[in-house]
């Protein structure tokens, strides 16, 4: 198990790590979710010994990283798939870390097939490509076939293939009661790979729970309407009775309107009562990409300009918010977006699906949980001195 007890990094005046307190359990994948500059990296280079906390500590299996004996048996890590030494072959490299932590060779074979780079072993690491540098520092972590494994992007440049096979791999360790630790940015990757979240923005913990929990506290209801595009009275007297009656209005892109915050029935009489007449309401659900979006939205340190989920609002209250169906619910009238000059369709079609993700159940890879290897000692796999990031401070510079 991996433990942060009020764990705090500042860089000068920049707080990177604020007070965070977590546990990382094994049997399960945890996703570290944060939006760029969150402190992901910073706390991971923290569990490894890379980055000494300002103050708090972390531990691996109660002991703080740098106390652990036989460090490269018991963590493995993927911190910087570009910290590879370039004019090195894919095979040498794995040799130069399994020697320095007493590892034999045959194991560096072994590793080779699980990410499935035995074919280009003996190729210069400078070609690889994006997603090969990743399973060559996914190989690394490998190595020494430890018990608690941390990943920083593990997907990072990878295709949908390699995507999956990252998914299956984590999720194949997990199950082999190992503790399973993987950063992203992307809420949707994690939702199928995670059983367990921790969140955080600008360092400091905005959610430690299971994949469940978030999806049931945060996927909201909200209604899409709609009204004729030549009614621009009829849309802005909508808008203000819709406001006025507390709900949360946000235009969409094709014209039709965001509404949080009240029921559909309430809408529909409110739209009577505001003489509106309605080309669509319809029950939705926001993604599980929006709700994270929203949870981390006051802690985004680089937003574009043209950036319309700063515009959402905070989730509503709904203690009765809306059930979204599978199918539509009867007597919902939820037509296609008019074309411009055509009369509105009379047929009702089914609701737009709903797009909150729900965790898919990740089948077993073959062969991806490596045998065991000798004892070793030294950095941790994938970890090693060529692999340590640039991030460190001069006066942290061991
Ligand atoms: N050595 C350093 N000196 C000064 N500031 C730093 C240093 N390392 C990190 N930071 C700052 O600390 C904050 C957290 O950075 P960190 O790399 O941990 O975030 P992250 O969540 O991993 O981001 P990303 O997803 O972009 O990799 C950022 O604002 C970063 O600029």
């Amino acid at each position: 198990m991996i433990e942060a007890v009020r764990l705090t990094k500042r860089y000068g005046a920049k707080t990177a790590v604020d007070d965070l307190s977590f546990q990382v359990r094994p049997g399960v994948v945890t996703g570290f979710l944060g939006p760029n500059g969150s402190g992901k990296s910073t706390t991971m280079r923290m569990i490894l010994g890379l980055d000494r906390p300002t103050s708090g500590h972390v531990t691996i299996g109660g002991h703080p990283f740098r106390a652990l004996p036989n460090a490269p048996r018991q963590v493995g890590a993927l911190l910087d798939a570009r910290a590879v030494h370039g004019g090195r072959t894919a095979r040498a490299h794995l040799l130069a870390l399994a020697q320095l932590a007493g590892i034999p060779a045959g194991r560096v074979d072994e590793v080779l097939g699980v990410v499935g780079l035995r074919d280009v072993a003996r190729r210069r690491s400078k070609g690889f490509s994006l997603g090969m540098g990743q399973r060559l520092g996914i190989a690394a972590a490998l190595l020494g076939d430890p018990q608690v494994l941390l990943f920083d992007e593990p997907v990072n440049g990878l295709d949908p293939e390699g995507i999956l096979w990252v998914r299956n791999l984590m999720r194949a360790l997990a199950a082999e009661g190992r503790t399973v630790l993987v950063s992203s940015h992307l809420m949707s990757e994690m939702a199928l790979t995670a059983d367990h979240l921790i969140v955080i923005g600008r360092g400091r913990l905005l959610a430690d729970m299971s994949v469940r929990a978030f999806i049931a506290a945060n996927s909201a209801g909200f209604a899409r309407v709609r009204v004729p595009a030549d009614e621009p009275e009829q849309r802005k007297r909508l808008v203000a009775a819709l406001t006025e009656a507390g709900g949360f209005v946000l235009p969409e892109r094709d014209g039709a309107l965001r509404v949080t915050g009240l029921p559909l029935p309430r809408i529909s009489d409110l739209a009577h009562g505001a003489g509106a007449r309605l080309w669509e309401l319809s029950p939705h659900q926001a993604s599980l990409e929006e709700a994270y979006m929203r949870l981390t939205q006051a802690a985004v340190d680089y937003r574009s300009t043209d950036d319309r989920l700063a515009e959402l609002g905070p989730l509503p209250e709904q203690p009765e918010a809306p059930v979204v169906p599978e199918v539509p619910l009867e007597g919902w009238y939820a037509p296609p977006p008019p074309v411009p000059g055509a009369a509105p369709g009379a047929v009702p079609v089914p609701a737009a699906p709903v797009s909150g993700a729900v965790p898919a159940p990740a089948a077993p890879a073959p062969g991806a949980v490596p045998a065991a290897g000798p004892d070793g000692g030294g950095a941790p796999g994938g970890g090693g001195p060529e692999r340590s990031r640039t991030h460190e401070s001069p006066e942290e510079a061991r």
